[in-house]
């Protein structure tokens, strides 16, 4: 059968969160879009990561908050109801069908074309039969999908990824879970609540070791008192599932110093019904002619600030999101594609000059300078910009201020015996915040006011100015600036 044949301005390969940006910010600026997608329109954010992670953790936090506050402790002891919780996540999740984002695509004139895409040379798209051709950019947003580390045995052990770990209709009895990255801890803090006895194996010495160090140690802490089992300094060096339906053994490279609430085994083997591979990202680049323009399959794709992929001549080819590994988060894939959109619009309008330099209109910056995450754990722990570390690394001449929230009226009301821990690094040469990093119950809430500042660059002695609300958790921001100024 003869391949039917279309041309648009712009192909974006992917609907992901990443993809429907750059598609909308293209179409709006009045060029003719198509969008591919193989799965769900919405990508993974929507089915499988940000959206039902946080509906199975919000309960959990909120659970956690009204234990501690007084009149409401009793009424909130008991455990989770599971079965409401993982229904509210289906919700959340939209059934895992994706008619709703469908009609946005609709409603906004942008042609979707269901199946999976290949790149078929230069400008152009084969899906199934059809070959599309893109007069002026090819946004690839394919995202990312998770890493299955070489563990013998651990291919045919039926492992949990972030996907099962998100959808699960049924609480495990026992769970592993093997990463103390983000994936990792928000799993552990979910399943915990919703009744699982948890086993927590990291390599190294501590968790989310991206953030500042007391992140990790909080966040551990209050994991253990939930009674998650945590290992740390552990290697999985071999997993055995002897029947289908039977139980996993996870073999490790450390002697455990006790066994978790439940489990059975103990010493180097644990024994689980379900394990959790938390383990990070590869690029879905594999299967997507990648080869027909020169860049090897499989690879992230390095990019310029507009987000124009750097290895391939021509100007036309992007990748945005997940997939050019900048920052794997939904809001700075967004915040890409946004950028992504607007540089292929004046492009397309053969803008001489785009507005490139850090912070312009066609720059990606904030993506590598200022990059907020919340980690919806139990507590939360919300960071900007650099770390301590990361900015005397950079050579910066830093201060860092550090301060007790529990210790500011607005969140001794917030919950009894409230437990947190806010950071500023200070740039010393130019006054300006580096990077700010909070945890406790609710700061993901305060995040934003540490990325206008740190985004910003707002200078010390005018954030003094900026007045927290008495009696808030904001207040914080008052005793780290009243700690730098003395
Ligand atoms: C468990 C978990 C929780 C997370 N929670 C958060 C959070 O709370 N906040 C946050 O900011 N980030 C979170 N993230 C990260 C976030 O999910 C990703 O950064 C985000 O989904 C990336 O968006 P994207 O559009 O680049 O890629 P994706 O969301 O992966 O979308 C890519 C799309 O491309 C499609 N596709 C792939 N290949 C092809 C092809 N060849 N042809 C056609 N279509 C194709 C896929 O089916 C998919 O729909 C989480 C991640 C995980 C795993
Ligand atoms: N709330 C959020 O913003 C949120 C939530 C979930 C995921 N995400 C994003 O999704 C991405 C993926 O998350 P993730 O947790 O899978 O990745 P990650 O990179 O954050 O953490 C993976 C961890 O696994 C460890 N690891 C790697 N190989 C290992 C092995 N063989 N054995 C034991 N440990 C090993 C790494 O050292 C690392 O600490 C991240 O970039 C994250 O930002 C964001």
């Amino acid at each position: 059968m003869a391949a039917t044949e279309a041309t648009h301005d712009v192909l974006v390969l992917g609907a992901g969160p990443t993809g429907e940006n750059v598609a909308d910010r293209a179409h709006a600026a009045g060029l003719s879009v198509a969008i591919m997608e193989s799965e769900l329109v919405g990508g993974e954010c929507s089915y499988w990561a940000c959206m039902p992670s946080k509906a199975l953790l919000r309960p959990v936090t909120a659970r956690s908050e009204a234990r501690r506050v007084p009149g409401l402790a009793d009424a909130a002891a008991g455990p989770l109801d599971a079965p409401a919780v993982l229904g509210h996540r289906d919700a959340f999740a939209s059934y895992w069908k994706d008619d709703g984002q469908v009609r946005w695509l609709e409603t906004a004139g942008i042609e979707l074309v269901r199946g999976h895409a290949r790149l078929a040379g230069p400008r152009q798209v084969a899906v199934g039969d059809r070959v599309l051709r893109a007069r002026h950019a090819v946004a690839v947003c394919t995202g990312s999908r998770p890493v299955l580390p070489g563990i013998p045995g651990l291919a045919d052990a039926r492992p949990w990824t972030s996907r099962d770990a998100t959808s699960a209709k049924t609480v495990p009895g026992r769970l592993v879970v093997v990463g103390g990255g983000v994936v990792g801890v928000e799993m552990a803090t979910a399943w915990r609540a919703l009744g699982a006895s948890v086993t927590l194996l990291v390599r190294g010495d501590g968790l989310l070791p991206r953030m500042e160090p007391f992140a990790g140690h909080l966040v551990a802490e209050s994991l253990a008192e939930a009674g998650v089992f945590l290992r740390t300094g552990v290697e999985v060096t071999e997993v055995r599932r002897e029947a289908p339906d039977g139980p996993v053994t996870v073999v490790l490279e450390s002697t455990a110093s006790g066994a978790p609430e439940g489990a059975t085994g103990s010493g180097d083997e644990i024994v689980a019904d379900e394990l959790l591979i938390a383990t990070g990202r590869a690029p879905r680049t594999d299967d997507l002619g990648l080869e027909t323009v020169g860049l090897a399959p499989g690879s992230w794709l390095r990019v310029d600030d507009s987000c124009l992929v750097t290895d391939v001549p021509g100007g036309w080819l992007y990748g945005v999101g997940d997939v050019n590994h900048r920052a794997l988060l939904t809001h700075q894939g967004k915040y890409q594609a946004r950028i992504a959109g607007a540089a292929i619009a004046a492009r397309a309008r053969n803008v001489p000059i785009l507005d490139h330099g850090p912070w312009g209109a066609h720059a990606a910056t904030a993506d590598t300078a200022a990059v907020p995450q919340v980690v919806f754990s139990d507590p939360e722990a919300a960071s900007v910009g650099l770390t301590a570390a990361a900015a005397e690394r950079a050579g910066h001449r830093v201060r860092v201020i550090d301060q007790d929230i529990g210790a500011v009226a607005g969140a001794a009301l917030y919950t009894d015996g409230y437990r947190g821990r806010a950071r500023m690094v200070v740039d010393l040469d130019r006054e300006v915040l580096l990077g700010v990093t909070f945890v406790g119950p609710g700061v993901g809430e305060l995040l934003h006011s540490a990325t206008v500042a740190v985004v910003g660059e707002i200078p010390i002695e005018r954030l003094w100015h900026a007045v927290p609300a008495y009696p808030t958790i904001s207040e914080v921001w008052l005793r780290l600036l009243e700690s730098y100024r003395g």
